[in-house]
């Protein structure tokens, strides 16, 4: 039986590149160019806009008002409370909110946020949850991934709140939702279905890694 497992398991090498990036080590080591990490911020807020719509597909391709209530939800924690916390987060790294209602968007971060919504428009509310979730779980997963090196460094680590919001065990918990949900969802599939959606889950891993290759090269 497929399982959310089985996705990342069929990508095996992007996924890695993507969990495992050179700026994910270099976070991990405290070592990343501050001018990477705002650059990166930036582009994340805009990020963090398309993201809500994506949500906002989500309500729309939802069958039922559990499926709505569910996907409005995402919606509202985006609008009403992480955005807020992003802007906050941009304000200590010297990023004012004036500087990111001004910016343009990276080529690396509109293929990625307008692929998500594409997939989640061709596709079923299925489709879309598997574009989202290199996003909704990986950076979970990646977060772990750098507690468990040699080379951690969390004393003096500018980057240490970051780390931690992502292993921290509210956002665990939400992971863990979604990965049940996925689960639940890919017992019902058959073989040609699990393909279709390997392929969405592999484009939007890589689309992850370049996201990553953006910050550190502070590409538009
Ligand atoms: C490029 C990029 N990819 C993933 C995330 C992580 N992320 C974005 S929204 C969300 C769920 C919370 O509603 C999570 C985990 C990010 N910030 N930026």
């Amino acid at each position: 039986m497929p399982s959310f497992q089985s996705l990342i398991d069929s990508c095996r090498d992007d996924w890695n590149r993507y969990i495992q990036h050179d700026f994910v080590q270099q976070l991990g080591k405290g070592t990343l160019a501050k001018s990477c990490f705002q650059h990166y911020l930036k582009q994340d807020y805009l990020f963090l806009i398309q993201f809500s719509r994506a949500w906002g597909l989500a309500v729309y391709k939802s069958h039922d008002i559990f499926e709505i209530r569910q996907a409005l939800a995402g919606l509202k924690a985006i609008v009403d409370v992480e955005l807020d916390l992003h802007i906050q987060y941009c304000k200590q790294w010297g990023i004012s909110i004036q500087e990111l209602d001004n910016l343009p968007e990276a080529k690396a971060n509109i293929a990625y946020t307008r692929y998500m919504l594409d997939a989640g428009q061709q596709g079923d509310l299925l489709d879309l949850h598997i574009a989202l979730a290199p996003c909704l779980i990986g950076y979970g997963m990646l977060a772990n991934w750098i507690q468990e090196q040699s080379w951690y460094q969390a004393h003096n680590n500018p980057y240490l709140s970051w780390i931690e919001m992502y292993t921290g065990d509210e956002f665990h918990a939400a992971m863990q939702t979604e990965i049940n949900w996925i689960n639940q969802r890919l017992a019902n599939i058959d073989s040609q279905r699990f393909e279709q959606l390997v392929k969405i889950f592999t484009n939007a891993t890589r689309l992850e890694a370049d996201f990553w290759q953006m910050g550190l090269d502070k590409s538009y």
